[in-house]
């Protein structure tokens, strides 16, 4: 938390979507009509008067008069409806716990909801109950909800203003709240600024007359220099993902407050240099290319993480020069592209497909010609890496001899023999399978003329990366029986969403497994990526670390504590190091901890610092010759 703190304003909060993220009075009417059938319509109603009473279409006074009417709740009711209310405290009040409660004699709560569920979960954040405005309820003598007070003055239109008059603050007034109520505190003049708080809904009429929007409590705290959880408010910091990663991927990232945006396809070069433009993360997978153009409009852009193992798509040396961290989930689909590759080798060397195929087409064809077991075959795959070396060990449990060529030095796992030439591996093997990685340089590594080197009858598989087989030789060599059977998972021209169409030379070709890239489509490994490339995201946002990036020197950082963080990406030249510390040393601020590491393209120096610095000091860092970004956390 920062010790930044000027003389605080008197700051008048809503409860209802602002301080919880919920209309109190809506999920009373959940909660006291459980039993009732009608209960949809009821609430429906209730939500409908609610938000036309928001947004100024209605009199408050008659909404209000209308809903308690509708709601038959009772003490019992309001009972739950507190327990449920501790749990939808806005993410960013929850985090400024602190500044709420060190700040508490400035602090108000004015609310058209109500004093019973308001000040249990308003006091348990530091709010003062003697600060809590809002109606009181009328209940009879079985307790049941039987009308409110009517002598309080938020009951009435403009009850709000009424009451900001009769508190009489003398000082700066600032109003945040999600309603057209809290705007006319502002209107009325008796309030210096609004604040149009958007953290749960955003109201367009109440946006649209606001002078200020707050997209969370950080944010307003950060507009006006107060004491604050985060350094710079995640709720300004735009995430874009892309290509439907799953949903933990949104959720881990909405915790956090950040504001993001969630895209189910992918999107093309022009696009995305248009929508990357005020986007700090990225999220992909293989179908998004993030080329030099697009990195050339990605002035905000901090991190890309790749929702998948390869990042051929994405130029990473720009990107690090750029000081862009790439960070991919390593291992995650591995287990299912092995799985994948074991299942489509039997059915291949079974010669299954056109089997079933015939099927289909009602003809029973019961034979062994062209039939196979995968026992005493031998596998030979290109490329022994993550991929790789799992099939091979799963291979040989099936009772293959397993044999690979890899462009670098790779001990065998179990039996596996290394052959020294990729001619060598095509010339022995009965099944090949391609699990090199993505680079440009693999373009077409298997061709005509690797074709004419295979056995006849081979069965050939590529779940690795499209571009690496020249898929019209592909084409030939099964037409010519060259190739028997063959599964292709990726293609040189992939269609961006499942609404384009897919073209290829391969469709309609006998015994070829065709399948939409989705070797590591499984629901376990979607899962686990999503949980994974987040995790190293805001790590990298939050502390700093990049261990784990793709290119990026990486640095494993211990948690910030009690200090603040500085963190200078430089161009790989000398002497930078020397000069951020003459820095330090020139305005006496005190270093607790440094770490710097390169690579061939940039410098990370990560320096923790007491907290007593001043802004020309921060001036100083970012004009050291050669800084390509800084950032400060506390
Ligand atoms: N189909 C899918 O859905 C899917 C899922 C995951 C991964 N993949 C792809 O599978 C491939 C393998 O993934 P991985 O995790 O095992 O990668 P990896 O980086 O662990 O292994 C790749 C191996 O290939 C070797 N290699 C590279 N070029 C070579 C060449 N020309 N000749 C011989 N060896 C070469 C490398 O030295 C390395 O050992 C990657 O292209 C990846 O993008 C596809
Ligand atoms: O999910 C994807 O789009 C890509 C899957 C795979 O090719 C990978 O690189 O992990």
């Amino acid at each position: 938390m920062s010790t930044l703190t000027l003389t605080s304003p008197y700051i008048i909060i809503d409860f209802d979507s602002t301080f919880t993220k919920v209309e109190g009075l809506d999920e009373l009417a959940a909660i006291a009509l459980a039993n009732n059938p009608e209960r949809e319509k009821i609430v429906g109603q209730i939500r409908n008067l609610t938000d036309k009473g928001m947004s100024g279409e209605m009199s408050f006074a008659e909404g209000l008069r209308q809903r308690i009417d509708l709601l038959s709740g009772n003490r019992s009711h309001i009972e739950e409806l507190i327990s449920f209310l501790r749990t939808k405290v806005s993410d960013s009040f929850l985090r400024n716990k602190q500044f709420l409660s060190e700040n508490t004699d400035q602090i108000y709560i004015v609310s058209s909801g109500f004093k019973e569920f308001i000040v249990p979960v308003a006091t348990e954040l530091g709010i003062r109950a003697d600060h809590v405005f809002a109606n009181e309820f009328l209940f009879d003598e079985e307790g049941n909800i039987v009308g409110i007070d009517t002598d309080n003055v938020l009951s009435t239109d403009g009850g709000k203003i009424k009451l900001l008059e009769n508190l009489k603050l003398e000082g700066e007034v600032y109003v945040i709240g999600d309603g057209y109520t809290d705007y006319q505190m502002k209107e009325s003049g008796l309030a210096d600024r609004f604040y149009a708080f958007t953290e749960n809904v955003e109201r367009e009429k109440v946006v649209a007359v606001a002078d200020h929007i707050a997209t969370s409590l950080d944010d307003f705290l950060f507009d006006n220099k107060l004491m604050r959880s985060q350094s710079y408010p995640k709720s300004r910091i735009k995430v874009l993902l892309l290509e439907n990663v799953h949903p933990a991927a949104l959720k881990a990232f909405e915790e956090e407050g950040f504001n993001v945006e969630f895209v189910k396809g992918a999107l093309d070069e022009d696009e995305l240099c248009e929508r990357i433009k005020d986007v700090s993360i990225i999220g992909i997978r293989s179908k998004t290319n993030i080329t030099k153009k697009v990195l050339e409009h990605a002035n905000k852009l901090m991190a890309i993480g790749a929702f998948c193992i390869g990042t051929n798509q994405i130029d990473l040396d720009e990107a690090a020069k750029r000081g862009i961290a790439v960070f991919n989930a390593p291992y995650s689909n591995t287990r299912s592209v092995v799985e994948l590759a074991i299942g489509e080798m039997i059915l291949l060397i079974r010669n299954i497909v056109p089997k079933s195929n015939m099927m289909h087409e009602g003809k029973w064809d019961k034979s062994a010609n062209g039939s196979f077991e995968v026992r005493g075959k031998k596998l030979g795959m290109v490329g022994y890496g993550s991929i790789g070396t799992q099939l091979s060990v799963v291979a040989e449990a099936m009772g293959m001899e397993v044999f690979f060529y890899d462009e670098i030095e790779k001990l065998s796992l179990g039996n596996a023999r290394k052959v020294s030439t990729l001619d060598e591996l095509l010339s022995i093997s009965d099944v090949i399978s391609l699990h090199v990685d993505g680079r440009k340089e693999n373009t077409n590594i298997i061709g005509k003329r690797e074709f004419d080197l295979m056995k006849d009858g081979v069965i050939f598989m590529n779940l690795s990366r499209g571009h690496v087989v020249d898929i019209k030789a592909l084409a030939e060599a099964i037409k010519s029986g060259k190739v028997a059977g063959a599964g292709v998972d990726v293609f040189p021209k992939e269609p961006k969403t499942n609404k384009e169409a897919f073209e290829s030379e391969l469709i309609g070709l006998p015994n070829v497994i065709l399948t939409p890239h989705i070797g590591g489509s499984t629901e376990e490994a979607q899962e686990n990526i999503g949980h994974f490339v987040p995790a190293k995201l805001l790590e990298f946002m939050n502390n700093g670390s990049s261990y784990g990036s793709v290119n990026f020197p990486e640095v494993q950082l211990p948690k910030l504590k009690d200090s603040h963080r500085l963190l200078h990406i430089h161009a790989n030249v000398p002497g930078v190091l020397a000069k951020l510390n003459r820095i330090f040393a020139d305005t006496n601020v005190n270093i607790t901890g440094q770490y710097l590491k390169t690579n061939e393209h940039i410098g990370y120096v990560i320096v923790d610092i007491s907290k007593k610095y001043t802004e020309e000091f921060i001036q100083m860092v970012k004009e050291v010759d050669g800084t390509i970004r800084f950032r400060m956390l506390y």
